[in-house]
This record gives structure tokens, C-alpha cells and sequence, in this order.
């Protein structure tokens, strides 16, 4: 393990209530945790959506600690072969949490062999081939699934339907960001103001994991530029020189706005050509910057594409076109 992970893993909370903001998840969780607990069962199998980085992993890791029990930790795509799950699966103990994290990406296959464990806590295996062929059925302890994704969209019906807990995680606002990295700069013994948290919270695009990084940019500035502490100033100033902008957008969110004004007129097109035009892979953009350009306003989906709004043209000081320039109206595609 490297320096980085294992400093992530030490700003990773371990219980609810260390785990700052979402708190509609948070009180909802508290009472399923609960509930489970008394009646003396595994909690339920949950799914967490939601954009890269807001916490999805955390919140496994806090469900089986909170239920006090073994966590396991594999991906839809390690998960190659229906024997590749089973082997996970057997070697569960009762009550455990096994985490799939990008569960959408799990293939057909494997799929099909999940549906009966999640119901039944059973496995059918085939054994022989042709008319000999035979299914046994294996029982396994009583577990807990947690799948996470970041496009609840791309999972199938089927295991949608056997999750009995779905959890969205939202981006989170300024004031949580803030409390965020005064948490973590209190792990790291960084010293910082306030006004120097609320500075980087504001440039976070809502998401905890990007709070955590700039926190440690930040902190090299302070170290070398100036007397180690994090203030309003020198926030700014490390901010500045890593090239993202008072409202927290950097060198590519703007290169796609900018793509979409002066290559496109604006919009509306296609996320796949716009990728192929900024040489960028199309899930980046959808899942990295378009979920915070579209909460600060500057982009809006159409079925025909992706569209720039009036507020990004003015936010890079480019010259609006004329249907847009009227005082007060908003973008014709808003
Ligand atoms: N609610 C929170 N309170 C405090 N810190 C948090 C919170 N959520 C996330 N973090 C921090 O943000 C980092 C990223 O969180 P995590 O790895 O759980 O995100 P994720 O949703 O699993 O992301 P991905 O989709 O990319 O796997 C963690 O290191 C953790 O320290
Ligand atoms: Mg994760």
C-alpha cells in the first residue's frame, strides 16, 4: 500500500456519525441498521448510486462496521466467471457484507447467478454437461450485498428489484465540504481557518474525494509558500495556481463549455462527439463533469444533446450571441 491510499483510508470515516452530510440517507440507514440489529438478522441489501467520490465505499465499510461484520471487497468487472462469484460467496461467514463496487458492469452470466443468493441465499451450480447434467443447490450463510454505481440506469431490472434499500447520494453543499475538510485537515494536523476551508469547499464540485485532494495540494502551498497555515489567502492563491476557478471549475470542465459554445454554437450535440472533439473518454465527461456543470447551471441535457446555458457563456466571459443577449432571459435551450 502506498502513501496515498493509506492516508485515504485514515480520512475514510469508520462510523454514521463521523460520516459528514447526506442526511436523509444517514437517519434512514440509522433505522434499517437498527432494526436489523434487534430482529437479530443481516441488514438488507442496499444500493448506493451517485457520482464518483461522494462516499459510496465509506458507506459500505460504515454498514459492516456498524453491524459489526466482516467486509469483502470486489468490483463488477474482477467478477469474471459465475465460479468466480461462488468462490466469494462460500467463503462469506454469516452476516457478512460483501461490496461490489461498479455493479452495473457485472456481466450477464454472473448476473443470473447473484439472483438466487440475494433471494434465497442459494446457489445453483450445473454440474456435467448434456443430458447428465445435473443442478445442485448449495446454501450459504445469510450476507448482505452491497452494490454501488455510479448510473443507476445501466443496472438491470431484475437486480434492481432485489435490493430492498436504494440510496442516492446527492452532491454535497459548501457548509458539509467545509465541516469535511476541517475533519480531515484535524487527521492530517494541518492547521486551517475556517474562511481557508470554506474557500476549498466551494471549489470541491460537491464531492468529498475531490475536498480530500485539494486539501493536500493546498497543504504544499501553505508549507512552501507561505507559514503552513491554510487561510482565505492562501487558499486563493493555491487555487489560483492550479488553475481552477472561483466556482470550482477546472481546465476541462471550462475546455467543455468552450467546445460546446464555439465548436457547436452551443448545442445541442452529441456527448460522443464532444468527446471525440476534446480527445476525452465520453464516461469522463458524463460522470465526472457533467453532474457539476449541470448543478451550477451551465449545462442542460436535450434528448437532441448537451447544451450550454447563458450563465456559461458569461462565466467565461465569451460574447453572447444575439438571441441570447437580451437582459434577463435565460438561454433558449434553459
Ligand atoms: N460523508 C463523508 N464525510 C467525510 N468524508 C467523506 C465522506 N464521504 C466521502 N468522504 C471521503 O471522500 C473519499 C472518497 O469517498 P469514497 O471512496 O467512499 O467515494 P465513492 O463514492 O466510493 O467513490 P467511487 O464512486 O469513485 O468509488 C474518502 O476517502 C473519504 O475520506
Ligand atoms: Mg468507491
Amino acid at each position: 500500500m502506498n502513501q496515498g491510499e493509506s492516508e485515504e483510508i485514515s480520512l475514510r470515516p469508520k462510523t454514521l456519525d463521523e460520516y459528514v452530510g447526506q442526511e436523509k440517507v444517514k437517519e434512514n440507514l440509522r433505522i434499517y441498521l437498527e432494526a436489523a440489529k434487534r430482529r437479530g438478522e443481516p441488514m438488507d441489501h442496499i444500493l448506493l448510486y451517485g457520482p464518483p467520490g461522494l462516499g459510496k465505499t465509506t458507506l459500505a465499510g460504515i454498514v459492516a462496521q456498524e453491524m459489526g461484520v466482516q467486509i469483502r471487497i470486489t468490483s463488477g468487472p474482477a467478477i469474471e466467471k459465475p465460479g468466480d462469484l461462488a468462490a466469494l460467496l462460500t467463503n462469506l461467514q454469516e452476516g457478512d457484507v460483501l461490496f461490489i463496487d461498479e455493479i452495473h458492469r457485472l456481466s450477464r452470466q454472473v448476473e443470473e447467478v447473484l439472483y438466487p443468493a440475494l433471494e434465497d441465499y442459494a446457489l445453483d451450480i450445473m454440474i456435467g454437461k448434456g443430458p447428465s447434467a445435473q443442478s445442485i443447490r448449495i446454501n450459504l450463510p445469510r450476507f448482505t450485498l452491497i452494490g454501488a454505481t455510479t448510473r443507476a440506469g445501466q443496472i438491470t431490472g431484475p437486480l434492481r428489484d432485489r435490493f430492498g434499500v436504494l440510496l442516492k447520494l446527492e452532491l454535497y453543499s459548501p457548509d458539509e465540504l467545509s465541516g469535511i475538510i476541517q475533519r480531515s485537515a484535524g487527521i492530517l494536523g494541518q492547521p486551517i481557518t475556517p474562511e481557508g476551508a470554506y474557500e476549498l469547499a466551494k471549489c470541491s464540485r460537491g464531492t468529498p474525494r475531490v475536498a480530500n485532494r485539494l486539501l493536500k495540494r493546498v497543504r504544499d502551498f501553505a508549507a512552501v509558500l507561505a507559514d503552513g497555515v491554510i487561510d482565505e489567502a492562501t487558499a486563493k492563491l493555491a487555487l489560483k495556481r492550479m488553475d481552477i476557478d472561483q466556482l470550482g471549475l477546472d481546465e476541462m470542465d471550462r475546455s467543455m463549455l468552450r467546445a460546446i459554445i464555439e465548436l457547436y454554437g452551443g448545442g445541442p450535440v452529441g456527448l460522443d462527439t464532444l468527446a471525440a472533439a476534446l480527445g476525452e473518454e465520453a464516461v469522463t465527461l458524463e460522470d465526472v463533469c457533467e453532474p457539476y456543470l449541470m448543478q451550477m447551471g451551465f449545462l442542460t441535457r436535450t434528448p437532441r444533446g448537451r447544451c450550454a446555458t447563458r450563465q456559461a457563456w458569461v462565466h467565461l466571459g465569451l460574447e453572447l450571441p444575439k438571441e441570447l443577449d437580451a437582459p434577463g432571459q435565460q438561454s433558449m435551450f434553459d
